[in-house]
């Protein structure tokens, strides 16, 4: 056999802690050195050595070349194994081959001892692949951010440009190859992909590179599996989870069995594999189908009462302001200050994580001018919201609409504003809220550049506050009430033209029938 990629390997022990028990003894027939097919296979397999014979002119065997892996981290190593000088098959029977692999063993059990002292954080790799969108930086720093709020360490994180993906890999065999290499020393387990993989995709790099596999979807899932309370919010998220992991299911043996080897509790789990509320995510396939028919069953009840809540609400006039915007964006620590909730429990979380928020919270604030007011705080917005938890969302979503006027929150301070109020017009034009009044609220106009916020007013005409600070709050209830006035106005003017209407059309109805009697009168012996 000319090189050790070829190699038909037996099913290999796969461990943090131990490399594979096999080395790969081969011949080169052709003579020369370790290839680098051999040396990848040799890291990609953990194997314990990778060993190559050189076949002489003879027949008989020359020169042989050794290497083996070397653990993460080691000083003074370049590559990630160490490749031995040439040698004769007698200096060879001298060396302890085993004696060498157990003291890297031990080196490596001690890199996974030290990772172990400091748990529930991932170390993972990002990658999002740049296909010439004009933010796909911004992009990357997003995935960052899930990642981060869904409990990972990001060691490292690439924008990887690929105007093609490939089929399986996506980014292609070389650079999953170059990832691994990266993985291995930043002793990283996790790759994280920002774009949607399919179940099949997912398979093909996790066995390419060895490494857990999540993608966007995923740790949004995720981080809504943690954030959610609730009983709607959390058969809502259970019910999307199990969408999407039941196709992925299906031949996914033993990356499931690790999977529920590893898996958690809501709070301590790993990525991928926790469930909502306290729960751990159920992966039995049998009974996956079960369980989703129960879920909707129990989601449709919820519904049901949530549409007899809504009813009695709307009779009592007060106007309802949603307040709606794209993760993060600050819409819970507004409504803390509009409402003065300051104190617990009445106040809503509020916290540097993406999806903080994931139920509706209603609270009851004041307008000048106006009177009592309900605001109403949302879960976040976010673009390419994965399809299964719109649809699980989407009640709740749509409850947006019972609102007379949106107030839509902007993080005017971090970069790529315009692109997230963009897509959070997208998704209110998708769920047929695109014609509501919103007022745009340019948020955390204490940590924004003068000049950017000056750009984002002109923009989006919105009024520059800081929920923090309160910093343009009174003009910004100003506008709510101004606008919410102007609505009332509106709705007299409609309400007083349909009172017009009607009694132009009665007039016009009892002048037709007095025509009719008189027509009648006219020709009383037709
Ligand atoms: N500097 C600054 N930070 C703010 C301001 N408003 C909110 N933040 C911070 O932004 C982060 C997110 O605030 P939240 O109120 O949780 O944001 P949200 O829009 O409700 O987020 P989700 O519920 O996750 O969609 C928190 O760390 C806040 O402290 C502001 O005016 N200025
Ligand atoms: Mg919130």
């Amino acid at each position: 056999m000319a090189d050790a990629k070829g190699a038909e390997l037996p099913p290999i022990r796969r461990g943090e802690e131990r490399l594979a028990g096999f080395h790969l003894l081969h011949t080169h027939p052709k003579g020369g050195p370790l290839s680098k097919n051999d040396l990848s296979t040799l890291f990609l397999n953990r194997l314990d050595a990778v060993a190559a014979i050189e076949v002489r002119g003879d027949g008989l065997p020359g020169n042989v070349h050794l290497a083996h892996l070397t653990p993460p981290g080691t000083v003074g190593e370049e590559e990630d194994w160490r490749i031995y000088p040439p040698a004769s098959p007698s200096d060879i029977e001298d060396f302890d081959l085993s004696a060498q692999v157990r003291a890297l063993e031990e080196e490596i059990a001690r890199a996974s001892r030290v990772r172990a002292a400091a748990p529930d954080k991932e170390r993972a790799l990002l990658v999002q692949i740049d296909q010439g969108e004009f933010d796909a930086e911004e992009r990357l720093q997003e995935l960052s951010e899930l990642a981060r709020t869904a409990g990972a360490e990001v060691v490292y994180k690439e924008l990887v440009a690929r105007k093609h993906l490939k089929a399986g890999t996506l980014v292609g065999a070389g650079k999953l190859e170059e990832l691994t290499s990266r993985a291995y020393h930043l002793d990283a387990q996790t790759l994280v992909f920002g774009q949607e993989l399919g179940a099949a995709q997912a398979r093909e790099i996790e066995a390419a590179t060895g490494l857990k596999i999540i993608d966007r979807t995923q740790l949004i899932l995720d981080i809504f599996a943690l954030h959610a309370q609730g009983v709607e919010s959390r058969l809502q998220v259970e019910l999307a989870q199990l969408r999407y992991m039941k196709p992925r299911l299906l031949g996914a043996g033993a990356r499931l069995s690790r999977i529920g080897a590893s898996g958690g509790s809501a709070a301590g789990g790993a990525i991928g594999t926790r469930g909502p509320g306290e729960t751990k995510l159920e992966l039995d396939r049998r009974r996956i189908n079960d369980r989703i028919s129960f879920l909707e069953a129990q989601l449709s009840d919820v519904s049901v009462r949530r549409e007899e809540r809504r009813k009695t609400r709307s009779r009592n006039d007060v106007p309802v302001v949603s307040i709606v915007g794209y993760t993060n964006a600050g819409k819970s620590t507004l409504l803390n200050s509009f409402t003065h909730a300051a104190e617990e429990p009445r106040k809503v979380l509020a916290e540097n994580k993406l999806f903080a928020t994931l139920r509706p919270t209603s609270r009851q604030g004041y307008l000048e001018g106006i009177g009592p007011v309900v605001f109403t705080d949302t879960v976040g917005f976010i673009r390419d919201l994965p399809a299964d938890l719109s649809r699980a969302f989407r009640a709740t979503l749509e409850e947006i609409g019972d609102a007379d006027l949106l107030l839509h929150v902007v993080d005017a301070a971090s970069p790529g504003a315009d692109a997230r109020y963009d897509a959070v017009r997208r998704i209110l034009s998708d769920l047929d809220l695109e014609e509501m009044p919103e007022v745009v609220a340019l948020n955390k106009a204490d940590a924004a550049e003068p000049e950017t916020l000056e750009r984002e007013r002109q923009r989006m005409n919105g009024v520059p506050i800081s929920a923090v600070t309160g910093q343009g709050l009174h003009a910004l209830r100003g506008v709510l009430a101004e606008t919410l006035q102007q609505q009332a106005e509106d709705q007299a003017v409609r309400v007083a033209a349909t009172r017009l209407e009607h009694a132009r059309m009665k007039a016009e109805l009892s002048s037709n029938s007095s025509a009719l009697r008189l027509s009648t009168g006219q020709y009383p012996h037709d």
